[in-house]
């Protein structure tokens, strides 16, 4: 037998609601009565599995209304069904727009009462599938604190809530200030470890010759200058996360100690002889190709396998414009509390303004104007320090020609020549600087007879 469903009927005639209670119990419903509006608000709060009510519309001092705005204010997923007087039409058009689901005009036939309370589940679980469904798009609009709806973000977020649980290493790519922090800090926030440490590195911030100690620690002694024992960065981020931020930046000794690190789990500290077992996840970010480092051989082919088992990449700005308003009211709201001051109104153009706007900076920048717009509250001055990047962004991106034109073996030459006198001689370090393999620098240095 299929279990009674809960339902309140609000009936303050006697005889009238003995009669609907029989009607409604021989239907297989659980009758809860009330005679008046505040015995039916009584009724509600203490039975919350009731799911439909059926309410007459004159009750006493108060009426059917006034339980239909109590119960939608309360957001409450009630099916209503009000019955009205006969004739008294506008008493149904005004319940209808209260928010009742159906009413019937007495008097009824059973049939048509049973019918109009079927009517009212069925808009309850529309209801309730509704705001189910809502409540997910507004989770998709943020994933701990990245914001973003576009579909290319719906694919992050996916992609982060999937790996979260597991210790996947994961290779975070995108330019600069499109969230990859951001996103390693919810990978890690997200999963079982994040009650243990997460620390962010910036490996490019690390002088070479400390990178070693910095990351897998020294033992006293084991340098100039190692006065005691220092605890490496991935000693301190045991058992939690470690984020290494522009990774390209290691030296290729510390990249094969990370390997060796991701491969065995443990690490050797400068200076000392044993080895120690590390528990902790790496994830790691860079806005370099690290590909094309590995086919110039700048980066261990190994090594890149390793980090990138999961690659995540984050879209730049201009790819995801339909974000832009959403950020931009996280952002207001976010320096208007921080500095106390009321969020200044955007205009309509400068919306435009910011909305056509290419973002070469990513987030940061958008988040970096808005900071500046709340504490200078200047519109004229956020618009042009917005096309004054724009114009240097254009003048940077073109090179340009002398109107004489240029010679270009001549121009190549010098290049190669300045690039090696800047770096002291030092090949690998010349060719980065001119963005160029090292195998195509040779070839160069030798067409120009610079070996
Ligand atoms: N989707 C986003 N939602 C909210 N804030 C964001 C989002 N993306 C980036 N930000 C904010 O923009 C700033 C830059 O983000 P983050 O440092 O994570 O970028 P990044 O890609 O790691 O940059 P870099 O490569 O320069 O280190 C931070 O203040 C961050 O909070």
């Amino acid at each position: 037998m299929i279990k009674p469903q809960p339902i309140l009927l609000v009936e303050d005639d006697q005889a009238q609601n003995t009669l609907i209670s029989a009607m409604l119990n021989a239907a297989n419903y659980q009758v809860y009565s009330a005679f008046s509006v505040e015995d039916a608000i009584v009724t509600l709060k203490s039975h919350a599995d009731i799911e439909l009510i059926f309410t007459d519309w004159k009750l006493g001092n108060l009426s059917g209304m006034d339980l239909i705005k109590y119960v939608r204010a309360q957001q409450k997923h009630i099916g209503i069904v009000v019955a009205t007087a006969y004739g008294s039409i506008e008493h149904a058009v005004e319940a209808i727009e209260l928010g009742a689901d159906d009413y019937l005009s007495k008097p009824f036939q059973r049939q048509e009462l049973l019918l109009a309370l079927a009517k009212a589940n069925k808009a309850n679980q529309l209801r309730l599938a509704n705001q189910q469904l809502s409540s997910q798009i507004s989770e998709q609009n943020q994933l701990v604190d990245i914001i973003g709806h576009a579909p290319c973000m719906q694919k992050v977020f996916q992609r982060i809530e999937r790996v979260s649980a597991t210790s996947a290493t994961v290779l975070i790519s995108g330019e600069s200030g499109t969230g990859k922090e951001l996103a390693a800090r919810a990978l890690h926030q997200l999963s079982n470890r994040s009650k243990q440490p997460f620390i962010a590195i910036n490996c490019g911030a690390i002088p070479e010759n400390l990178a070693e100690s910095e990351l897998f620690g020294a033992l006293k002694g084991a340098y100039t200058g190692a006065t005691q024992d220092k605890l490496g960065k991935f000693a301190a981020a045991n058992k939690g996360t470690i984020f290494l931020d522009e990774v390209a930046e290691l030296s290729l000794n510390v990249q094969t100690k990370l390997l060796r690190l991701l491969q065995e789990g443990v690490v050797t500290p400068v200076g000392d002889t044993k080895e120690h077992n590390i528990d902790v996840r790496v994830l790691a970010a860079s806005h370099k190709n690290l590909q094309q480092m590995v086919r110039d051989g700048l980066f261990r082919e190994d090594l890149y396998y390793r980090l990138n088992v999961v690659p995540l990449h984050m879209p730049p700005l201009r790819e995801r414009q339909e974000d832009i308003p959403r950020l931009i009211e996280h952002f207001l709201k976010r320096f208007s509390q921080q500095y106390g001051i009321e969020a200044p109104q955007l205009s309509s153009t400068l919306l435009k303004h910011l909305l056509n706007f290419n973002w070469p900076g990513n987030v940061r920048q958008l988040s970096n104007t808005l900071e500046q717009f709340v504490l200078l509250q200047d519109e004229t001055e956020l618009k042009e320090n917005l096309t004054n990047t724009a114009n240097s962004a254009q003048t940077n991106a073109l090179f340009t020609l002398p109107s004489e034109g240029l010679n270009w073996d001549e121009f190549e030459k010098d290049c190669l020549q300045q690039a090696l006198n800047r770096e002291g001689g030092n090949k690998t370090q010349a060719a980065k600087l001119l963005w160029i393999s090292y195998k195509q620098f040779l070839y160069r240095l030798e067409k120009h007879n610079l070996n």
